[in-house]
């Protein structure tokens, strides 16, 4: 039986970032001021032309000529890089481009029609933002907007019926980083963090840049294919494949031009199980790497934590 208790986790509000991003600031507000990231961008950053995440063709796996050196190609992906850009998906670009339009469109709501869709206290869903713990916690330059799609009782019937239509077909979270600052290269849009889900599929919905990998100690800027989805590997297939998949540290910074915009959609195991390397690749040899745990604690103590690096997975480590 799924539990039935409606909240997995909460963030502490903090202020809206598009709404301080159109005050023009002359200085950076000290709590998105991020010493501990300036020797982050001082490691060496990769030109995008020098190397690249893998691109997976998804396309071959339906020809058999093609599907055994695909399959492949994406085994050492997963093994190698945690990342991989998919192209010939098979989703529609029309339903791409208009779920884009609509996600654009969504941000650019007055702020009194977007605060309809406001985080409630003590909830992750909605305009806001989430992993803020504490007051003196440093903040990120970017406000997010998630709903919950499955299981369908965690759904918010406050948030889902006004929304557009193509919101309403899929799952996804929502990050908005913001130019507008006198000084991008103080801030962070997004902490380096590991994704904490299963498997994460990411769309870039402007031509604005920014997400980066951490490769061998060296951030690799990512350069969406149009028509492309982004996916990462997250902590709980890293988990379930007792290592053998890595999921990988990744960040996006601002910029000074043009505020980012992407959508995240997050895939998790259901709530009613638990979570551990899978059986078949525990050996003798190959002993447990993580304990196992139930989907519902592990996300509880997700959600009660900064987001910091791999930490919440180093946690998970025998
Ligand atoms: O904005 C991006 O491209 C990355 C978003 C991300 O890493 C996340 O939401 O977990
Ligand atoms: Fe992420």
């Amino acid at each position: 039986m799924e539990s039935k208790s409606a909240n997995l986790g909460s963030s502490l509000p903090v202020p809206i970032v598009q709404e301080l991003a159109k005050e023009k600031l002359t200085t950076v507000p000290p709590r998105y001021v991020r010493p501990d990231q300036y020797q982050q961008r001082i490691l060496p950053t990769l030109k995008s032309s020098y190397s690249q995440i893998p691109v997976i063709d998804m396309q071959k796996f339906s020809d058999i000529y093609t599907v055994e050196s695909e399959l492949h190609a994406l085994h050492n992906a997963c093994q190698e890089w945690g990342f991989f850009q998919l192209i010939n998906h098979g989703v529609d670009s029309t339903v791409v481009e208009k779920m884009k339009i609509e996600i654009q469109e969504f941000f650019n709501l007055p702020i009194d029609e977007k605060k309809k869709f406001r985080q409630e206290e003590g909830d992750l869903q909605g305009y806001g933002q989430a992993f803020i713990v504490s007051e003196e916690q440093k903040l990120d330059w970017g406000d997010m907007f998630a709903i919950v799609i499955s299981p369908t009782y965690l759904r918010k019937p406050h948030l889902i019926p006004k929304l557009p239509t193509t919101f309403r077909r899929d799952a996804f979270h929502e990050d908005e980083l913001l130019s507008s600052v006198s000084q991008p290269e103080l801030v962070t849009g997004l902490s380096p963090h590991s994704d904490a889900d299963g498997l994460t599929i990411l769309l870039q919905v402007n031509e604005m840049k920014g997400l980066q990998i951490k490769k061998d100690g060296v951030w690799i800027p990512v350069s969406p294919l149009p028509n492309a989805f982004t996916i990462n590997i997250g902590d709980i297939l890293e988990i379930v494949t007792n290592g053998a998949y890595k999921s990988i540290e990744h960040r996006a910074i601002v910029n000074r031009e043009k505020e980012r915009l992407s959508i995240a959609t997050f895939l998790k195991p259901n709530l009613d199980g638990d979570i551990g390397p899978s059986p078949s690749l525990v050996t003798a040899e190959t002993p447990a790497k993580f304990k196992r745990i139930e989907v519902t604690e592990y996300l509880k103590g997700l959600f009660s934590r900064e987001l910091a690096g791999k930490s919440y997975l180093d946690l998970m480590r025998i």
